[in-house]
């Protein structure tokens, strides 16, 4: 059970990087996440983002969107998810983050919402559409209950890096491309500039996300940010679990779950120390 500023310091004395995954919560049930949560922390994943599904992603692509409409079909609520947390923290190593959008923190109360993080071990929170402007209540609600509230960088938001970075808490989330998630062909060439230039204005570590697709991706990335976040990637191989368990293939359910998980190893290979003896 480890703090983000704890999971950042361990990588940094064993010289990794960090592998940070991202699973829409109850895509396709809460059984299979929770399953998957503990799968992902045993092959080494450093930082799990928990996304509550909800009805308008309006920063995500495709592969999420459906990942969200396949929990909610499910029946997947808040509640189910804040539970599944609790029964999940005392079990896993990894950090453990919400990924939430704004609305669904404002109905259930941002005060509330920060306290019940706080009782069920969740190390962080990130809300990609919480304005700059409307933070101040969730950002004092997060340090009250010693939660970390990580911002969102994005490219276009280089006039607002200071006043993101300056109120950042565990580490900043580095955008890597412009507009929704969802798998990249290529690395944009311009991140280098991006991450330094964040670095410029925080201590926190820097992680990015957005397109991360393969190992080479992650290699490349792993060379100059402190962390590597992977969503879609890794929820377009939730699909095909979805369709073994709707077509009750318990037995195809597990292969495909192998999969995914074989796949997230490959994600935080390049990330260990290069050359560790393995
Ligand atoms: O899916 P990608 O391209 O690998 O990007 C990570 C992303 O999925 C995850 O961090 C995330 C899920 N939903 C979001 C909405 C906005 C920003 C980030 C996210």
């Amino acid at each position: 059970m480890s703090s983000i500023a704890e999971t950042f310091k361990r990588l940094q004395e064993r010289g990794e990087k960090a592998f940070i995954p991202f699973l829409t919560a109850g895509d396709p049930s809460i059984e299979i996440t929770e399953q998957l949560i503990l799968e992902l922390d045993r092959i080494g994943a450093d930082i799990i983002e928990i996304g509550i599904p909800y009805s308008d992603p309006l920063a995500d692509g495709p592969t999420i969107q459906e990942a969200a409409l396949r929990a909610l079909h499910a029946g997947v609520r808040m509640p189910d998810v804040l539970e599944m947390v609790r029964r999940l923290r005392p079990q896993v190593q990894a950090s453990l983050v919400l990924f939430t959008y704004a609305n669904p923190v404002f109905q259930w109360g941002v005060e509330r919402f920060f306290e019940t993080a706080r009782e069920i071990g969740a190390n962080g929170v990130i809300i990609p559409d919480l304005p700059l402007e409307e933070s101040e209540e969730a950002l004092a609600a997060a340090a009250k209950n010693g939660v970390d509230l990580v911002p969102l960088v994005a490219p276009t938001s280089q006039q607002r890096i200071s006043k993101l970075c300056a109120q950042g808490q565990g580490f900043i989330y580095c955008v890597a491309a412009l507009g929704v998630t969802g798998v990249r062909e290529t690395v944009n060439e311009d991140l280098p500039q991006i991450v330094a230039n964040v670095k410029q204005h925080t201590n926190l570590p820097v992680a990015v996300g957005f397109g991360v697709g393969s190992p080479e991706q992650a290699e490349i990335i792993g060379r100059y940010a402190d962390g590597v976040i992977v969503g879609s990637a890794l929820v377009k191989r939730v699909g095909p679990i979805a369709e073994a368990l709707a077509a009750g293939d318990s037995e195809l359910v597990e292969v495909k779950k192998r999969e995914l998980v074989d796949f997230a190893a490959s994600l935080k290979a390049p990330l260990r120390q290069s050359g560790a003896k393995v």
